[in-house]
């Protein structure tokens, strides 16, 4: 499941842009559960949705801070291959949801400095890898991820090579080939980037998205 050169299309509300991902050749597939954004998927289009992607992407199901009663509907809907955490979740949480529900869990985390890779070791023991975001704008209402912000990718510089990522955070077919040059990520995630609108999927974004990080992965770190 983890191995590298994963292609993650996040945010996915509609069977179209279902199609258009896997299509693609994305390798996971991830659906948000959290009301106030514009890319949540209630529980019975999560079934359906779940079922389209089944057997052919790695289904990851999104939520933020969430409580057990709220996982649990979500596993019952998705039967994930991943649950990702994208709120405050301690180190101790992250594990206790892991063990309780059985699923490997990816766990975002918000850098805006050098000083934010000290909390990494923790996660990193406690999740089955990390997914290192932009830290959400400060503005009242803001979303805790999906907000097409990225953060200094040349910081990760600094970062223990053992520790396993997943670069997420503004990234766009444009972009996409440099972030992973740089940082030799071995795993992306896109949300806002390949959208047209927000929570709009859009097909020929997807596919260039895609097509730029698998071009970059062969071509190695520069
Ligand atoms: O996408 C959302 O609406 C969202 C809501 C709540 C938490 C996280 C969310 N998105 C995740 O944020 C990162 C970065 O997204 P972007 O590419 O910068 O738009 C990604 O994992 C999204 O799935």
């Amino acid at each position: 499941m983890f191995r590298d050169g994963l292609i993650k299309i996040c945010g996915i509300s509609t069977p179209e842009a279902l199609e258009a991902a896997l299509d693609a050749g994305a390798d996971l597939v991830g659906f948000v559960r959290f009301p106030k954004s514009p890319r949540h998927v209630e529980l019975d289009r999560g079934r359906d949705l779940a079922r389209q992607a089944r057997g052919r992407a790695q289904r990851v199901v999104l939520l933020v801070d969430p409580d057990d009663a709220a996982l649990a509907e979500a596993v019952e809907a998705f039967d994930p291959d991943m649950i990702q955490l994208h709120g405050s979740e301690s180190p101790d949480r992250v594990r206790e949801i892991r063990d309780r529900f059985g699923r490997p869990v990816l766990k975002a985390v918000g850098i805006a400095e050098e000083a934010d890779l000290a909390a990494l070791a923790r996660y990193a023991e406690a999740a089955d890898r990390l997914l290192l975001d932009a830290k959400p704008p400060r503005t009242p209402g803001a979303l805790p991820g999906g907000n097409g912000l990225s953060f200094d990718w040349r910081l990760l510089a600094a970062l223990d090579p053992s520790v396993s990522y997943m670069l997420s955070g503004g990234l766009t077919p444009a972009n996409v080939a440099e972030a992973i040059r740089l940082t030799g990520a071995g795993a992306v995630d896109v949300s806002s980037g390949v959208e047209s609108a927000p929570g709009v999927k859009d097909r020929a974004r997807i596919e260039a998205f895609v097509r730029a990080a698998r071009a970059a992965y062969a071509g190695g770190r520069r």
